[in-house]
């Protein structure tokens, strides 16, 4: 018989919680259990998105560990910066399996966590304990933990776009330059000026330009497939579409390299890496591509005339950049297939 494992979620009432609760839903060993929120507790969740109706009856919990633990065997923590490192602890210590949706645990300096997200780092002894959740770079420790720390969404397309070039030498990871955009459901459910109808529809805007928490997180990455310190440019860009991250990364080649070599080399890195889709020559992923799945999807274009080669690589920040992503690594901690209810076909158009 098939083991089914109880499931928490704290920060169920934002756009990264409610992701989770669509997706488990149609998972075969998962069932949500408990669903938690710290500003609502004993209200129907269902009040707060409609969509739910019928879907889930019930009351939202408050945050309490014990209680949680209670209801449920893990816990997804998918709540603003700052709070996970307070929470994992207890979490940790009532016996709960966790998977941290949010930046708490994914860098492994305390210093950098300061610099980057100006908030109190978590203890060295949790981030040493928490396993990177990039599955396809890092799955054989991912498999069987029990505290996961699952990447931001704009390194997921970052890095799975970039790691097998820097690991095979096929680029100089001194020359990348990251330029990626996202869709406006990265910045949460939130109400923030920034964000409103009238002022994203129709516009285009960078921000945190040098200065976006997920630099470091990249250049950790980058830094471990090199083997030596990785600074990078990465700049973020706001577009007015609801759901999709697009990165493109632009790069020195160390040789003369082909589409079809960088074709070839990224397909035997992911090869049996269900989630990951390598383009044919000369086309290009569009966001909507990957809407609504776990997938990501990559493709290049070699430029012998400069040496450079520029990678495209698009995700659904929800899925793949977040509760995707989360679910795949919950299927690994357990021991089961990755694609354990995620091998839906993306929403098209
Ligand atoms: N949106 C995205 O595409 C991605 C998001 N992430 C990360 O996932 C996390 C969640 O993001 P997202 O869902 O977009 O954010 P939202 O702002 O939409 O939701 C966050 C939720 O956290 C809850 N919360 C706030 N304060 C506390 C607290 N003190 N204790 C417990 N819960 C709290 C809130 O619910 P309540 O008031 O009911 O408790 C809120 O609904 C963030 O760290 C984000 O950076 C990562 C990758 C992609
Ligand atoms: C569009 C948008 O605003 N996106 C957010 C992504 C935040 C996020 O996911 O933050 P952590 O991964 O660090 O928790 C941003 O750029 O800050």
């Amino acid at each position: 018989m098939n083991t089914v494992v109880k499931a928490a979620i704290i920060g169920s009432t934002g756009y990264g919680g409610v992701e989770l609760i669509r997706l488990l839903a149609g998972h075969p060993q998962v069932e949500v259990t408990s669903v938690v929120s710290s500003s609502s507790a004993g209200a129907p969740i269902a009040e707060g998105y409609p969509h739910l109706t019928e879907i889930r009856t019930d009351l939202l919990d408050d945050v309490d560990p014990a209680l949680i633990k209670s209801k449920a065997d893990v816990v997804f923590i998918a709540t603003p910066s700052g709070i996970a490192a307070k929470l994992a602890p207890s979490l940790l210590a009532e016996g709960l399996k966790v998977i941290d949706l949010s930046g708490d645990h994914r860098l492994k300096e305390r210093g950098e966590y300061e610099t980057w997200y100006k908030k109190q780092p978590a203890d060295q002894e949790y981030l040493d304990k928490a396993v990177f959740g990039l599955s396809e770079v890092y799955g054989e420790s991912v498999r069987g933990a029990d505290f996961v720390s699952n990447p931001g969404c704009y390194p997921t397309a970052t890095l799975l776009g970039l790691v097998p070039a820097v690991k095979a030498g096929f680029i100089d990871p001194a020359s990348i330059i990251i330029d990626a955009k996202s869709g406006v459901s990265g910045a949460g459910r939130g109400v923030n000026l920034g964000h409103h109808f009238a002022e994203i529809n129709e516009n285009f805007k960078a921000y945190k330009l040098n200065q976006h928490q997920h630099i470091p997180e990249i250049e950790q990455v980058l830094t471990d497939a090199a083997g030596r310190k990785i600074v990078t440019t990465f700049s973020t860009q706001l577009i007015p579409i609801t759901r999709g991250i697009m990165s493109t990364m632009y790069a020195g080649m160390t040789g003369t390299y082909t589409n079809e070599d960088f074709i070839s080399l990224y397909r035997n890195y992911y090869e049996g890496r269900h989630f990951v889709r390598i383009r044919q020559d000369g086309t290009w992923p569009a966001t909507k591509e990957v809407s609504g799945s776990n997938y990501c999807d990559i493709g290049f274009a070699v430029d012998a005339r400069t040496g450079r080669v520029t990678i495209v690589s698009v995700i659904d920040n929800l899925v793949k950049g977040a509760a995707g992503q989360a679910i795949q690594n919950l299927n690994l901690m357990m021991g089961w297939d990755e694609t354990l209810g995620l091998r839906f076909v993306p929403v098209y158009p």
